[in-house]
């Protein structure tokens, strides 16, 4: 564990356990809007300042594969330089930065093996243990559904999934596992909307992100009717201009949970 890590008291390790919803959890709530910057990508100074100037509700740093603790600093350090909101979505327990503002914890409800559910989380629990600010963080169940993506290869997803299995997910993640956030997850092609609208019926409490493809105005301002959070990702690295039309057409769209 890196000797910077911040130790917490006990009261702010146990606030948010058992009491209601994560510090993390309220913020987000409010979101409408996040970038998904992965720290195995570069990204020129530039873009990296158009997008965190922006106006998005957060920066959210993960991917699936080649995530390091230092790419994961290097990116995190040059995020701090602005006022905006950055978390860190953990995929590799050892990649875990201290300073950002929360962790983002995923558990992928239709992965093919338990260990996307419950077992790289119970290994990470067990080694961080007492460290964990259980405030600064928000679990998020995904449902994975494009199967050529990294995510849904690395965790087996069974994608081949309708509506009603996406409603019963979400469902069963706010009701049954008390989950706070679900995300449906397109990770590199632009999405269902009846799998999304799906997703929304199932949910009362839980916060609903949509992420995937998005290419401009018009997928943003679609997702933004049903899922309280639309995700942009690659469009960062492929069209920044494009990118930055997003923020105003989710945070202007009525619909999530409103
Ligand atoms: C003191 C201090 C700072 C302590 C911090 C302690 C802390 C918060 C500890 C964490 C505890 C914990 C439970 C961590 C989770 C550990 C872990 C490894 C869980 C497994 C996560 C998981 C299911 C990974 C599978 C992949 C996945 C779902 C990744 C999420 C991000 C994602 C979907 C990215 C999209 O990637 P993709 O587009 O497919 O590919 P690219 O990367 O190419 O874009
Ligand atoms: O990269 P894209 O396809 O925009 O997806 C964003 C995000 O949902 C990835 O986790
Ligand atoms: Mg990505």
């Amino acid at each position: 564990m890196p000797d910077s890590f911040v130790v917490y008291n006990s009261a702010e390790r146990e606030a948010g356990c058992g009491r209601g919803a994560s510090m993390l959890e309220e913020r987000m709530k409010h979101w409408r809007h996040a970038f998904k910057l992965d720290p195995n990508r570069a990204l020129p100074d530039r873009a990296l300042e158009e997008v965190c100037t922006s106006g998005t509700d957060a920066v959210i740093v993960g991917g699936t594969d080649g995530i390091t603790y230092e790419n994961s600093r290097r990116l995190i350090e040059r995020i701090s330089a602005y006022p905006v909101e950055c978390v860190q979505e953990i995929s590799d327990a050892e990649a875990v930065v201290p300073g950002v503002s929360g962790y983002l914890l995923p558990v992928v409800l239709n992965a093919g093996s338990v260990e996307w559910v419950l077992g790289a989380q119970q290994r990470a629990i067990k080694r961080y243990g007492d460290w964990i600010p259980w405030d600064m963080v928000a679990v998020l169940g995904y449902v994975v559904m494009n199967p050529a993506s990294k995510v849904a290869r690395r965790t087996g997803s069974q994608t081949r999934i309708d509506a009603e299995d996406v409603k019963a997910y979400a469902r069963m993640a706010e009701r049954m596992f008390r989950i706070p956030a679900v995300y449906v997850e397109y990770s590199g092609t632009y999405g269902d909307e009846k799998i999304v609208r799906a997703a929304r019926e199932g949910t009362d409490r839980s916060h609903l992100f949509y992420g995937g493809g998005i290419a401009g105005e018009t997928e943003a301002r679609t997702m933004a009717k049903w899922a309280d959070t639309v995700v942009v990702g690659n469009l960062v690295y492929r069209n920044v201009a494009a990118a930055l039309e997003t923020v105003h057409q989710a945070k202007e769209a009525k619909g999530g949970s409103e």
